[in-house]
């Protein structure tokens, strides 16, 4: 098969869709794959290493995009990159439609086989191609949130830490889920004393259990989230409905109850964002204050440690590609009922419930399409 590996074009978007030894590993199968030149550059993977490992380089992007049967990407394309997608090809990267209507229009028109990462599934539950930059985004949301609390950024001039006789930060994280657990783990590894709030059960129970006390842990309602507001110093948005808009869970006239220079991170800002005065940021500007309050809404935080985040989502991607690459997109597709919640977007239609609900489409059922 013959597959294109652009250059992302996405503000400060360092990460690669595949890494050298991913394109030896499809040559070695028989495939053609194209690397965009200087692709790999920003997560440290020369052009060069593509070569060796048997990949080509082009320097010409309309070239590359128009001579791929699949492309593999990081984020969702830009609008440049709607315009040279077409019937026939394949698309497989993030794509977070449920956020974005305008895209999910212009796929829709292109006429292109569209795969998310974010809605393939897995046999023991979760999202195994988002689960991966959950965890570079749940780390890096407290890096963020400490960042932001310094007075120069307009924070309210708090350590998460404390210090020795004075108390630290409080940190709430709202979703227990990769990101939520993650963002938990490193805020209590910095001294921060930590809630998360969950709608599951089931999953408070575990993360309880794992943490022994450390953790506290809420069930997420309009209370405890009225708890949070007033008293958190940093509250970080880490829910998830999986493939739909992130639910709102602070109105604007809330912030009104937090202390002045509190932070808000909203992680799910790439499924639309879970406060609503978020809007999405990049890593060139990636704050502003609104009523006195920090919003950090970085869409696509992984890219700034885009060498890890590489590595990491490349991992897990890597067998999917094959997959595709091998027995081409409906079968691959057919053979993996855990793969097929990945189809978004094929030959004009919307194929995941949750994306057509969000914009009052038609869904057709991804398992009639691949039959
Ligand atoms: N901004 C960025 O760069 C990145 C953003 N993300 C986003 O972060 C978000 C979270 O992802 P994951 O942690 O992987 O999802 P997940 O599915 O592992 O966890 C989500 C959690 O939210 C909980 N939840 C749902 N509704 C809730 C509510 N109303 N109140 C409290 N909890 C609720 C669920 O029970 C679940 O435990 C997603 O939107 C994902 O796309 C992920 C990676 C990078
Ligand atoms: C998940 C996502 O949107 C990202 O890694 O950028
Ligand atoms: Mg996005």
């Amino acid at each position: 098969m013959k597959i294109a590996v652009p250059k992302e074009i996405k503000n400060h978007e360092y990460r690669v869709a595949l890494t050298p030894t991913g394109a030896r590993e499809l040559v070695n199968r028989g495939h053609r794959v194209r690397v965009q030149a200087g692709a790999g550059e920003g997560a440290g993977f020369p052009d060069a290493d593509y070569e060796a490992a048997g990949a080509s380089l082009e320097a010409d992007v309309a070239a590359l995009w128009d001579s791929a049967e699949l492309i593999l990407k990081v984020k969702e394309p830009q609008p440049e990159e709607v315009e040279r997608l077409r019937k026939g090809q394949t698309l497989f990267t993030y794509l977070h439609l449920a956020a974005e209507e305008a895209l999910t229009r212009g796929l829709m028109k292109s006429g292109a086989t569209c795969i998310a990462y974010e809605t393939i599934t897995s046999a023991q539950g979760g999202l195994p191609l988002l689960a991966p930059m959950s965890a570079v985004a749940g780390r890096m949301a407290v890096q963020a949130g400490a960042h932001s609390l310094e007075k120069a950024q307009g924070g309210a001039g708090v350590l998460l830490p404390g210090v020795p006789g004075v108390p630290p930060a409080r940190v709430t994280v709202i979703g227990g889920g990769v990101v939520g657990e993650n963002a938990a783990r490193m805020a209590l590894g910095l001294g921060a004393e930590v809630t998360i709030l969950d709608k599951s059960l089931p999953r408070l129970e575990v993360l309880d259990h794992r943490y022994q006390g450390r953790l506290k842990t809420a069930y997420s309602t309009a209370d405890a989230l009225d708890e949070a507001i007033r008293d958190s110093d940093l509250i970080i948005g880490a829910v998830l409905v999986p493939g739909a808009a992130a639910p709102k869970l602070i109105r604007r006239e809330q912030l009104a109850d937090m202390r002045p220079g509190s932070v808000l991170v909203d992680v799910a800002i790439d499924q639309g964002g879970c406060f609503e005065t978020s809007k999405a940021t990049t890593h060139a500007e990636p704050t502003y204050v609104v009523d006195g309050i920090v919003h950090y809404c970085v869409a696509n935080m992984p890219g700034a440690v885009a060498r890890t985040s590489t590595q990491a989502l490349t991992n897990a991607t890597l067998p999917f590609v094959m997959a595709l690459a091998d027995k081409g997109w409906r079968q691959a597709l057919a053979d993996d009922p855990y793969f097929l919640p990945g189809l978004n977007v094929h030959d004009g239609q919307v194929t995941y419930p949750a994306v057509a609900e969000a914009f009052g489409l038609e869904s057709v059922d991804p398992a009639s399409v691949v039959k």
